[in-house]
């Protein structure tokens, strides 16, 4: 059976993390998305927070004129940022949670919760024409209320099962990993296509591109931090392999 590829989202947040660390242009992100399409990068997210704190308006708006690959703009589903994306109406739009005093995402929206809220916000994207992903924990409950609320994508939170692997809980990990493979074959039944993200490593990546319906990884932090020893490129291009080879491997 030939392996269906898995596209590569490369976040670039954290490279404004490092240029808003001194105030000034350098470096700039939006180079950093050039170098990692030139590198294999098949599209690139950016996540607009409220509080701003890596990537800015002026990058969104750069990105949006500039990119040759899908612009994929993570942002909290907040009167603000729809305005944003309408104006810019990116490819696709993936709601994410926010809190302001979060260091990071920390798991993921809680749809099912919101569905009031989100029903409208979704239509109104879907009719701008933006491709909307709801970034959600690999639940069974959240994947049929993506389903209902109109949305194209889930985007799995994966950010338990690298913990999980980081701090060597191998039992733990494996249980994460078998619902975010439950999640995906569940999503993909309903018709919604499967994306998975947050905390991926060289290390983590592999059996998460097995998962026979995941479509997309977005990876950001750990691409950013690789870069500083062996260049963005390289970093991309050996995460490239990896996902490559996990599925080439799975559908074997
Ligand atoms: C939603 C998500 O997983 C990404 O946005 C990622 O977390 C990068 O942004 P932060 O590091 O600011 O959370
Ligand atoms: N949605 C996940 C993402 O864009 C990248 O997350 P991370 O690799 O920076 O943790």
């Amino acid at each position: 059976m030939s392996a269906q590829k898995v596209r590569l989202g490369v976040n670039i947040d954290h490279v404004a993390t490092i240029r808003n660390a001194r105030g000034g242009a350098l470096p700039d992100p939006v180079r950093a998305a050039h170098l990692a399409v030139e590198a294999g990068a098949d599209g690139i997210t950016a996540h607009l927070r409220e509080d701003r704190r890596h990537i800015s308006d002026a990058d969104i708006e750069r990105l949006s004129k500039e990119l040759s690959v899908p612009l994929n703009l993570e942002m909290a589903a907040t009167e603000e940022m729809l305005e944003i994306a309408l104006r810019h109406t990116p490819h696709a739009v993936c709601l994410v949670p926010e809190k302001r005093e979060e260091r990071t995402t920390e798991g993921g929206l809680d749809v099912a919760a919101h569905h009031a809220h989100l029903r409208p916000y979704i239509a109104a994207l879907n009719k701008a024409g933006c491709r909307v992903s709801l970034f959600i924990e690999p639940d069974p409950v959240q994947i049929a209320v993506a389903e209902a609320l109109g949305a194209a994508v889930v985007e799995l939170h994966t950010g338990t099962y690298c913990e999980h692997c980081f701090a060597g809980r191998r039992k733990k990990a494996a249980a994460e990993l078998k619902r975010l493979t439950v999640a995906a074959k569940e999503g993909a039944q309903r018709g919604l296509e499967i994306h998975a993200g947050h905390g991926l490593t060289f290390d983590t990546v592999q059996p998460v591109a097995a998962i026979a319906q995941v479509r997309e990884l977005n990876i950001g932090h750990f691409l950013i931090g690789e870069a500083i020893f062996t260049g963005l490129a390289e970093a991309v291009g050996q995460m490239r392999a990896l996902i490559a080879a996990a599925r080439a491997e799975s559908a074997a």
